[in-house]
């Protein structure tokens, strides 16, 4: 892993209140990361939580396939995607191939939030960051 985290943090719409109020808990963690983003994701976590992050085009317009070419090249350390199990996606092509690319490459991948739960313990365990004192 870097020194700072790289972390792509997506969700699709019906998730994207359970991703604002899970990196609001979280966010002594988030702020000491390297984010990215889809485009409507980061967006919401600007306005939201004043986070910054790198962003992307939104998934249906290729922004999934964009992060899945940094996880590609080594330049992202966990993806969180939070993505809907109940709606069809239009561009669910594009989910399955960042999923797979994070499988091929063995890159942390949580799709849900008991998952991201565990991936954000793991981020505090490096960064040495106590659960403590976050929000
Ligand atoms: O569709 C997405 C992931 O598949 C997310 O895209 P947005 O962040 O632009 O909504």
């Amino acid at each position: 892993m870097s020194e700072k985290p790289r972390i792509a943090l997506i969700a699709h719409d019906k998730k994207k209140i359970d991703l604002i109020m899970f990196v609001r808990e979280h966010v002594d963690v988030f702020k000491k990361c390297a984010l990215f983003a889809t485009s409507t994701t980061g967006n919401i976590l600007r306005e939201k939580v004043k986070l910054e992050l790198t962003s992307f085009k939104s998934g249906p317009l290729g922004g999934d396939l964009q992060i899945g070419s940094l996880v590609a090249s080594d330049e992202i350390d966990f993806v969180i995607f939070l993505r809907d199990p109940l709606t069809a996606q239009p561009h669910e092509p594009d989910v399955s191939a960042l999923l797979r690319v994070c499988d091929v490459h063995n890159k942390p991948l949580a799709t849900n939030l008991a998952t991201a739960e565990a991936l954000v313990m793991e981020i505090r365990r490096f960064l040495k960051l106590s659960d403590v004192g976050k929000e």
